[in-house]
């Protein structure tokens, strides 16, 4: 279980996150909504360590991030919203660069690599540099290197982005079976069709505040008849709104119950 307290950043004066509380349970699907610049990516990096938050605390499995890094970073792989790393690498040198790093057996790579590397139509590319290839051609790179750890939670930052149809098929249906192993998929998406079909539970966050946190289900209760999409845009409101609309106050005392 994934606990979220009080968790804040700031980029010097600008708020990104404020007291945020959330808990993510093993095993399911959770996903991250909201605006550009809701704060998405920023908690997901703070999840994964890349930066440090002004305050609050992330407990992983009843422990502390900030004292057990280390241990609870080999248990979360990470697909970050630009695949512009590692462009000099081949994808197979970078898929063996993970594998070392998350200390995967060889025969364990091969298999997982041969598997992936076809469903993802990446096998006759594996000699090629990341640099050579299209940004659906790197998300896809870094996907695979991903679940060659077949990590306990996997966190995907817009993950669908620059994918072709297939491969999003594809991975939909990969973040579904990972979470049906008992595993736990946390991802940000701006695509709210993706969100109803896949996700346990979400938060929908606003430059920096949390508006909903719940069951889509309990979401889609609230409103009968309408979509996820009606839903949020309502709830969110436009960017330079600030004032909590009806629906937002609605949605506010549902989430706390
Ligand atoms: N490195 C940074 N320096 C300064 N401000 C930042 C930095 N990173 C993010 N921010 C600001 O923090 C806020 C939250 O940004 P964040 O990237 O978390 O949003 P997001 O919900 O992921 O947005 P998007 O959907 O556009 O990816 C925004 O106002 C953004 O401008």
């Amino acid at each position: 279980m994934i606990e979220i307290k009080q968790l804040s950043k700031s980029y010097g004066d600008k708020v990104a996150l404020n007291q945020l509380n959330l808990q993510i349970n093993q095993g399911e699907i959770f996903g991250f909504l909201g605006h550009n610049g809701a704060g998405k990516s920023t908690t997901i990096k703070t999840l994964v360590s890349i930066i440090e938050p002004t305050s609050g605390e992330i407990v992983i499995d009843g422990l502390d991030l900030a004292t057990h890094r280390e241990t609870i970073k080999k248990k979360i792989a990470y697909v970050p919203d630009t695949p512009d790393i590692f462009l000099q690498l081949t994808a197979s040198e970078y898929w063996d660069l993970i594998a070392v790093a998350y200390e995967i057996k060889e025969e364990a790579k091969v298999a997982k690599l041969t598997e992936l590397s076809q469903l993802f139509a990446m096998t006759a590319h594996q000699d090629e540099t990341l640099a050579s290839f299209s940004h659906g051609m790197r998300q896809k790179t870094i996907l695979i290197g991903a679940l060659l750890a077949d990590p306990d939670i996997w966190i995907l930052d817009e993950p669908l982005q620059g994918l072709d149809p297939q491969a999003a098929y594809d991975l939909k249906a990969m973040m579904q079976a990972h979470a049906d192993k008992g595993k736990t998929v946390i991802f940000s998406t701006h695509v709210l069709d993706t969100a109803q079909q896949l996700c346990d539970n979400l938060a929908i966050l606003k430059q920096g505040e949390l508006l909903y946190n719940g069951s889509v289900d309990t979401l889609l209760e609230s409103s009968p008849g309408e979509r996820l999409e009606d839903i949020y845009l309502k709830m969110a409101g436009r960017q330079a709104d600030n004032q909590p609309t009806e629906q937002t106050e609605q949605l506010e005392e549902i989430s706390h119950e």
